[in-house]
Parts: C-alpha cells; sequence; structure tokens
C-alpha cells in the first residue's frame, strides 16, 4: 500500500502538524505502557534533524467535555524524557493560544497541543476546524496507524487543506501488517476482546469471512453469551446490537468460522476486583461481574491456538490491570509467544492496552512476529475496510 512519505518532501524550517496517537493507557496519573510514544520517536527525530518546527497533536480517550484527566499535560514529561529534548504544553489545540506559540517557534523546537477531542468538531470531522488546524502550519503528517480507521478532522479532513504525507511509524505498521498476513496459512484463529463493543462488534463479520475460529473474550464475549440465553449477571454489555450478532453468528456458520466463547468464567468477589472466583457459564449468578475467562476456556483456547498457523489479536481477554483477572490474557499470551518462538506459529497483535497487557506479561514485541499500535484500526484493516487516514494520504 503506497503513501507518500515524509522523505520526499524539503522540511528545512518548515513547520509541520503532525498527528500521532498518545491515546496510552494510563492509570492514577501514570503511563502503563508507553509503547504508542516510542513509535513515534522515529519520525520526530527525523523532523527534528530535518529543522521543521514541530506541533505534535493527538486525541487522548473518549472525552464529552474538558476533562484533566484526559489532558496530553499527562503525556508531557513522558514524551520529554524519551526524546531526551524539552516539548512544550500548550492547553489548547486551535485559537489565538496557540498561534502565538506557533509563531514564536525556531526550527527544530516541538510543542504538543491539548486533545483535540476537547472539540467535538474533531469526531464530526467539521471543515473549519480542520481549516484552523491547517492554518498553523506548512505540512501535515500523519504517523497514527491507530486512528486511520476515523474519518475525523485531524486524520482525514486535514489533507484537504495542506500538502500531506506518512510518518515512518504508518508506513511500518502498514508493511508489516501486510507481509505478516499476506502468508496466511491457516488455520486462522482471531481472538478479539476488550472493553470498545460499540466499535469492535460491527468489525466482527468480515472477520468471520476470513479466519477459522473466531474466539471471544472480553467484555465482547459477554455480549455473545447473552445473546445464547446466558446470564451474563450484573456484567458489561452493549446494548441493542442483537441483529448485528445474528449476523455475524449467521456469517460464521456460511463460511465455516467457528465462533468460540468462554465455557467458564471468573467473577468478581468484591467491588475492588481483589479476588476472583471461577464460575461455569450455566452458574453465573444476577449479582455476578464477569471479568476474565476460566481455566477451561483457558485450556480449550490454548488448544485452539496450538492447531493454528496464523494468530490475529485484539483485545485483552480479561480485566488484566487487577492481577486476580490477568490470568487469562497473560496465559494466552505466553501460549502465543511460545508457539512463536519455536516457529509454529505467525502471531499478530495490535491496541493501546493490548499493548500495555503484553508487558504485563513480562513480554516484548519481539515475543511476536507483529504487534501493531492499532486496536480498532487493526481489526478494521484486517477486515479489508477502507481506512480514511490511509486513503486521504494517498489522494
Ligand atoms: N470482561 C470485561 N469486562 C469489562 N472490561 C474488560 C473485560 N475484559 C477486558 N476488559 C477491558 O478492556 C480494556 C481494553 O479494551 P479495548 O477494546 O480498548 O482494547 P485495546 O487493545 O486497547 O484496543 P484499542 O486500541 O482499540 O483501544 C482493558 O482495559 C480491560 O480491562
Ligand atoms: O486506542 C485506539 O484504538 C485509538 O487511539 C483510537 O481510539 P478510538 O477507538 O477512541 O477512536
Amino acid at each position: 500500500m503506497n503513501v507518500p512519505s515524509i522523505e520526499n518532501c524539503d522540511l528545512h524550517n518548515k513547520t509541520v502538524l503532525l498527528r500521532v496517537d498518545f491515546n496510552v493507557p494510563i492509570k492514577d496519573g501514570e503511563i502503563r505502557d508507553v509503547t504508542r510514544i516510542l513509535r513515534a520517536l522515529p519520525t520526530i527525530e527525523y523532523l527534528v534533524n530535518a529543522s521543521a518546527k514541530i506541533i505534535i497533536i493527538s486525541h487522548f480517550g473518549r472525552p464529552k467535555a474538558r476533562d484533566n484527566n484526559l489532558s496530553l499535560k499527562n503525556v508531557i514529561d513522558t514524551l520529554s524524557q524519551l526524546l531526551n529534548k524539552k516539548v512544550k504544553f500548550i492547553d489548547d489545540c486551535v485559537g489565538e493560544k496557540v498561534q502565538k506559540a506557533v509563531s514564536a517557534m525556531d526550527a527544530r523546537d516541538i510543542i504538543l497541543l491539548e486533545n483535540l477531542r476537547f472539540y467535538k468538531e474533531e469526531e464530526q470531522s467539521d471543515s473549519n476546524f480542520a481549516k484552523q488546524l491547517a492554518s498553523l502550519a506548512d505540512i501535515y503528517v500523519n504517523d497514527a496507524f491507530s486512528c486511520s480507521h476515523r474519518a475525523h478532522a485531524s486524520i482525514s479532513r486535514i489533507t484537504e487543506f495542506l500538502p500531506s504525507y506518512a510518518g515512518f511509524c504508518l508506513q511500518d505498521e502498514l508493511k508489516y501488517l501486510e507481509k505478516a498476513v499476506s502468508f496466511k496459512a491457516k488455520p486462522i484463529t482471531a481472538i478479539v476482546g476488550g472493553a470498545k463493543m460499540s466499535t469492535k462488534i460491527k468489525m466482527l463479520i468480515k472477520l468471520t469471512e476470513k479466519v477459522d475460529y473466531l474466539v471471544l473474550g472480553g467484555a465482547i464475549a459477554n455480549n455473545f453469551l447473552l445473546f445464547s440465553k446466558v446470564n451474563i449477571g450484573k456484567s458489561f454489555f452493549q446494548n441493542g446490537v442483537d441483529d448485528l450478532l445474528h449476523n455475524i453468528v449467521e456469517t460464521a456458520n456460511k463460511n465455516n468460522c467457528k465462533i468460540v466463547v468462554p465455557e467458564d468464567v471468573l467473577v468478581a468477589v468484591n467491588p475492588d476486583y481483589s479476588t476472583s472466583i471461577s464460575r461455569r457459564t450455566e452458574s453465573i449468578l444476577d449479582g455476578d461481574i464477569i471479568l476474565d475467562i476460566g481455566p477451561q476456556t483457558l485450556s480449550t483456547i490454548s488448544r485452539i491456538i496450538a492447531s493454528s498457523k496464523t494468530l490475529l489479536w485484539n483485545g485483552p481477554i480479561g480485566v488484566f490491570e487487577h492481577s486476580a483477572f490477568a490470568s487469562g490474557t497473560i496465559g494466552v499470551m505466553k501460549v502465543v509467544s511460545d508457539l512463536t518462538h519455536k516457529g509454529k506459529l505467525t502471531s499478530i497483535i495490535g491496541g493501546g492496552d493490548s499493548l500495555s497487557a503484553i508487558s504485563a506479561a513480562g513480554l516484548t514485541d519481539k515475543d511476536f512476529t507483529c504487534v501493531s499500535t492499532g486496536g480498532g484500526a487493526f481489526l478494521s484493516w484486517l477486515g479489508g475496510n477502507e481506512m480514511p487516514g490511509v486513503a486521504a494520504l494517498q489522494k
């Protein structure tokens, strides 16, 4: 997939608006995984060495309004440390304050603007908002593969107003993902977990056309359990998706794709999630909250992976941030990395919290064939959907 590279443009003394994905997992103000920041460093360093002025933009979480917990100020110290260079933070992303800071920039200066999603216009792909962002710079660079499935102002609308290029992280992810999935060695297993049901359930239909096993974990699995009339107690699930689930199950049957849901689960015993208890799915109580798969399901999934040649995985299988609910995600991670090292499995894993789960398992990028920063983006790309951010660069 060809995209115009920043290597093909004159950057000297130019102001560059760099869209990255600094939507990193964070808890109590502490970043739990810096992979998404690390992956942006080669592009930032390249721009510094080319004597550009660099304005970094990103979203952070899914804010409904301005929210200090979702301010990009939370990443500024880590970014400066990793770059070994002072990065200035401006607490807005458009308007006079930003314009003033930009006009005071020298070559090689870096500023980070505030969370784009503090403006509803970002997700609305508003033309004026994109124009305002564009007016700050001479060149736009997209280095956020993990956001390129979103048709948002800073991803696809903005390319209407500035010469636009791809950074190295975006280029590499496209290249490695293409290479990794080109083998298509069967059987192919996809694991989809996590909590972003509204985004991900829609993407499952296309996956069932391509894979032999679709293993469901996380909150997404709850929806499928509920659909098959299992009591899920007080567990998280998405409302109003029964028609979609019906289509997914039908398409899976038509394509000989086996959907695997948990047969046993771990539920919370106390409200602080410090202790878990295992239950068969048919024995879940009304007050239970499902937060992980149980041991039986872990061994079923491990068996399926051992019989597979390719594994695609997005989304933790449980709330691995709490040790009582980490055994499913970490157990499966270890099986996958072990088979990858033995050369028996091509493993491709992606997603913000999935990256964090890799480190929680004591593993790194090197333990898998390909590790993508993209979660929803990775699933969308696997399903063969057009990526608005990539398409916009190709226009
Ligand atoms: N059973 C469950 N109930 C509720 N939340 C869950 C459950 N299992 C996992 N999770 C949560 O899902 C979150 C991650 O979901 P998410 O869909 O964001 O995955 P991701 O890998 O970060 O992908 P993306 O990059 O698209 O965000 C984790 O923080 C985890 O605690
Ligand atoms: O975490 C992600 O997958 C990306 O940052 C995109 O976030 P979104 O699903 O909130 O658009």
